[in-house]
């Protein structure tokens, strides 16, 4: 194939010098797109392709307007393509074109969407740690090198570096992370667009796999020597100078992933660079940790079904800035683990809560407000146009309107809200405010090199040549006028055009009758044009005063700006306070409008919630309030003292000599009722509420009191992974092992369901293992709803495990769901009412409960054998794995945790409802059973009832009532 030359030609070689996947090239007034790349722009934005030929081949061709380019590239960097710009040059010979600036996902300046726009680079290193120096204090030694020979995360003494820079607001985070879960923790807080995975993460598809799967974020490869920890160091020391970097002292991946983002930025989108001032550390340790999971499972920004409507931020977001509104998310993204700042937020909202006319003034006023932060890095990029210094201006204006309105009102000027207004630099903002409503005119047009930006009266230069240019204008005004006058000419008229310039134009009955000076320059059907050296000589002076004014407005505008460019600090802290006090009003208008209260914070380890409520579901459902309390409540002072372990010994002490299951301090709360019951509701309106109590929010509740936690965690069914490949009991298994590795004593978990996903005996056994292992040695607080009713004897043996249930109300057949959380276990499921609420059909369900009564009745739970009346229980053994059968009387079944003096007859599948039961029953030996009535038992014991579609398990029932039938007989 012949290669093609020309434009074509110029296009395929550029194309090779980039990785960008588009190229756009500049030819004249258009950017082009040649062959794949137009065939892919043309399908994603839907242009037009046409076709250019080359050495005789058809090449497909797609172009934009040369001034219209943004909307387009926005366009394709918004659907994950990376683009490369090349802009075309005047040379002596003609013209040359050049890639200028690459556009990617993380570095898009012009974005329209308000969410923070991470770009954020993965550095792990392999750790050798020199013990001596380690010791001392000295910094340990890194290699973040090529280790392709093996995955980063296989080795236990890998450190990860990450670094966060949000090129649209100047933003610019480093943090560290011991391993991959805390990476992926990390990158989901953040939600980056794009991410830089440094040399050694490249090859580490564990890590890659999950980044994709959890995040939206579009990966590139940057050059590895970028990433080069020699390299990086000086790239971060020239960026933000060395005092930061040696007071944070910071390890060599995070330096190594610091230097990758910043050199990136550099190399995509130049000019932001210097809006980013301030490195700031991001430590996991100031947050409540929430993990990917979690922030999925309480739909913290979107629900599950990744909609943004109905998610917690949807809900409680009423802010009045795009600056506000980010704020918040982040506030509920990374919620704070500091006293400190929490009641600080808590004083404000509660201030703001109760001044409804000055927050209503308030948020008029931030509703005026356009995005600092963002403009700032426009500003320093040079791509702020003469209206976003208006709106630089008009914003800096309403930091005073604010001050006034929190001084003036009573309820507010006691609060933390004056020093927050108070703490960007005030007489600087009022400085550059007043600069820029002297020098910028009252509404400049969007284009900045066609005049009408600069204000009368700001510079003397301009004013003179304004005023000369207005007198030339007024001289044409008048000029038709007085030719006709002059020469007693009729239908005069001057004019101007590119062609022709400043003309005279004379209808032709008179055309004949001009002065000689006139010199004609085109005929018209009607008219001829024509021109006087007087008309010549103003028309050359009123092109040089233009062409002076628009270079003099020019120069004079971009000296502005960058004059606001060099306040970029001053007004990402205007911005920062603006969208503070956003944040704090819209959760004092949510608190107000929903009737939140203000929840005690303290160190200590208690959570009481009196009348809570979830504050979603609470929106659209009369909603029933439940209270909940975990961990020693009260215990403000001395909570944090003791440790869990210590703690735990001595409750276990105190529970072999008083009675297990008695105490007054739950924290382990085994969660049972119906399906459908609101189980998972309860359990989430708790953890919502704490996390709201730690974003500094008021809480749907009439008290609270929480003891402040390290993290949350939660563990709810995962449909979505299934399409991921991964089995649902993986996925199950993956987060249990998650939680019982990173829960602390001082963490909140949350459990819905656990073991469901495998065979019923090694679920119970996973769960009961797991709920010992929370209870005695992570001491976490803990919410377990479960179906297994076996749980619910754990409260017998483990001294800080507590029953509640959800009640209903059964009458007639009819269930009520009472909403109500009750303390105790209940051992009914009403599958089968959920069942015909969901519409299967009459006789499924009709059979379904036949076939339940029978199985009470007769043979799954009180298996009587060979005529005898004497009930058998079937317990489960743990020791085992496999349901025992034992009499009511209390002959215990082999081993398992009943057997240690807990009360048996607890540990029925049919829980409370046949302990008591079975407690009226006469004490007998277990009678013997025949085989075959055995094996059917052992079958049905099997028989997964919650797993297991109607239709079989009739069928099923069916097969062994007619096995137990011929036994019988
Ligand atoms: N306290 C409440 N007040 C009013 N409505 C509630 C309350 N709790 C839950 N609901 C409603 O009840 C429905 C079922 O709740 P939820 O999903 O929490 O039940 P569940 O017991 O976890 O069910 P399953 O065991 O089947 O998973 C939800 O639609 C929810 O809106």
């Amino acid at each position: 194939m012949t290669e093609a030359t020309g434009i074509v030609g110029e296009f395929l070689s550029l194309k090779d010098e980039t990785d960008a996947e588009l190229l756009a090239m500049q030819c004249g007034d258009f950017y082009e797109f040649f062959g794949d790349d137009a065939e892919v722009v043309g399908e994603e934005l839907d242009l037009k392709v046409t076709s250019k030929s080359s050495q005789g081949q058809s090449y497909p061709m797609a172009g934009v307007p040369y001034d219209d380019l943004t909307p387009y590239l926005t366009g394709l960097v918004e659907r994950g393509y990376r683009v490369a710009v090349a802009e075309q040059y005047e040379t002596e010979g003609g013209h040359a074109r050049e890639i200028e600036r690459v556009v990617t996902p993380g570095t898009l300046l012009e974005t329209r969407d308000a969410d923070a726009q991470y770009l954020a680079a993965i550095v792990a290193a392999d750790r050798s740690v020199d013990l001596d120096s380690s010791a001392s204090g000295a910094h340990a030694e890194w290699s973040s090198g090529d280790t392709s020979s093996r995955s980063a995360t296989d080795d236990a003494d890998v450190a990860y570096g990450l670094a966060f820079a949000d090129v649209t607001t100047g933003q610019f985070l480093v943090a560290s992370a011991a391993d991959v879960d805390e990476v992926l923790t990390e990158c989901y807080r953040f939600g980056p667009v794009e991410v830089l995975p440094g040399p050694a993460v490249r090859n580490d598809d564990e890590l890659l796999g999950a980044l994709r799967e959890r995040t939206d974020a579009a990966l590139s490869l940057h050059d590895a020597e970028a990433f080069a920890p020699k390299r990086a160091a000086h790239t971060v020391r020239e960026q933000f100078g060395a005092e930061p970097v040696d007071r944070l002292a910071l390890p060599e991946p995070t330096v190594a992933a610091a230097g990758a983002v910043l050199s990136y930025v550099a190399e995509t989108a130049a000019g932001v660079l210097a809006s980013m001032t301030r490195l700031r550390t991001h430590h996991g340790d100031d947050h409540v940790t929430l993990d990917a999971t979690t922030q999925r499972n309480l739909e913290l920004t979107e629900t599950m079904q990744g909609e943004r409507d109905g998610s917690l931020f949807d809900t409680i977001d009423h802010t009045d800035s795009s600056a506000g509104a980010r704020l918040l998310a982040e506030w509920l993204k990374r919620p704070s683990r500091s006293l400190d700042t929490l009641e600080r937020r808590q004083k404000s909202v509660a201030a703001l809560a109760s001044a409804a006319l000055a927050r209503d003034e308030i948020r008029e006023a931030l509703g005026e407000t356009a995005d600092l932060e963002r403009l700032a890095s426009r500003a320093t990029h040079g791509s702020a146009d003469a209206r976003a210094l208006c709106s630089v201006r008009d914003t800096l204006a309403v930091l005073p309107r604010l001050a006034e309105a929190i001084e003036s009102a009573p309820e507010l000027a006691d609060s933390p809200l004056s020093e927050i207004v108070d703490e960007p630099d005030r007489e600087a903002a009022a400085t550059l405010r007043e600069s820029l409503a002297a020098a910028l005119a009252a509404e400049p047009p969007s284009t900045i090199t066609q005049g009408g930006v600069i204000q009368h009266g700001y510079d003397d230069e301009l004013d003179e040549l304004i005023e000369r240019h207005e007198e030339l204008r007024a001289w044409l005004d008048s000029l038709a006028d007085r030719e006709s006058n002059q020469h007693g000419l009729s239908h005069v008229s001057v004019g101007r055009n590119k062609t022709d310039g400043y003309y005279i134009q004379v209808g032709r009955s008179a055309a004949d009758g001009v002065p000689d000076h006139y010199e004609e320059i085109k005929q018209l059907k009607n008219s001829k044009r024509f021109t006087t050296p007087e008309l010549d000589e103003k028309e050359r002076e009123i092109l040089r005063l233009e062409e002076r004014r628009h270079d003099l407005e020019y120069d004079l505008f971009c000296e502005l700006r960058e004059r606001v460019a060099d306040c970029a600090e001053l007004l990402q802290d205007v911005g920062r306070t603006l969208a503070t006090v956003d944040a704090l009003a819209s959760l004092a208008s949510h608190a107000a409008a929903n009737g939140w209260i203000r929840p005690d914070l303290h160190d200590g380890d208690g959570i009481n919630i009196e009348a809570g409520r979830h504050p979603v579901v609470e929106q659209t459902t009369e909603f029933v309030p439940n209270d909940a309390r975990l961990g020693r409540v009260g215990s403000v002072t001395d909570g944090a003292a003791e440790s869990w372990a210590d703690r735990a010994a001595e409750l276990r002490a105190d529970a072999n000599s008083s009675g297990a299951g008695s105490g007054d301090e739950p924290r382990f709360v085994v969660v049972t009722g119906p399906n459908m019951s609101g189980k998972s509701t309860y359990m989430r309106q708790v953890a919502c509420i704490v996390l709201l109590a730690q974003v500094g929010s008021f809480v749907p509740a009439r008290e609270a009191e929480i003891g402040l936690v390290d993290g949350i965690f939660t563990r709810v069914g995962a449909l979505d992974e299934l399409a991921q490949g991964r089995s649902t009991f993986m996925v199950e298994m993956n987060e249990l092992s998650n939680i019982l590795h990173a829960a602390t004593e001082d963490s909140l978990v949350i459990l819905d369901e656990v073991g469901r996903g495998t065979a019923t005996y090694d679920g119970i056994s996973i769960a009961w293992a797991a709920t010992e292992y929370l209870h005695n040695e992570v001491g976490a607080k803990t919410l377990f709803a479960t179906h297994y009713h076996e749980l619910t004897s754990l409260g017998e043996h483990l001294p800080r495990v507590a029953n509640v249930h959800v009640a209903a109300d059964e009458r007639d057949g009819d269930v009520t769901f009472l909403r109500t959380i009750r303390e105790g276990p209940t051992d009914r499921s009403y599958g089968i009412h959920v069942a015909d609420l969901a519409g299967v059909p009459d006789p499924v369900v009709d059979r379904a409960r036949d076939v339940l009564d029978r199985l009470r009745e007769e043979k799954a739970i009180e298996a009587r054998g060979g005529g005898s009346a004497e009930p058998v229980q079937a317990v489960f053994d743990l020791e085992s794995g496999t349901m025992q059968t034992a009499s009511a009387s209390g002959a215990p079944p082999s081993g398992g945790p009943g057997a240690e003096g807990g009360n048996r007859d607890a540990a029925t599948t049919d829980g409370g409802a046949a302990s008591a039961e079975q407690a009226d029953a006469q004490p007998a030996d277990p009678p013997a059973l025949d085989p075959d009535t055995e094996a059917v038992l052992d079958e049905l014991a099997s028989l997964d009832v919650n797993g297991t579609a109607p239709i079989e398990l009739a069928s099923r029932i069916q097969e062994l009532q007619d096995r137990l039938d011929g036994a019988e007989q």
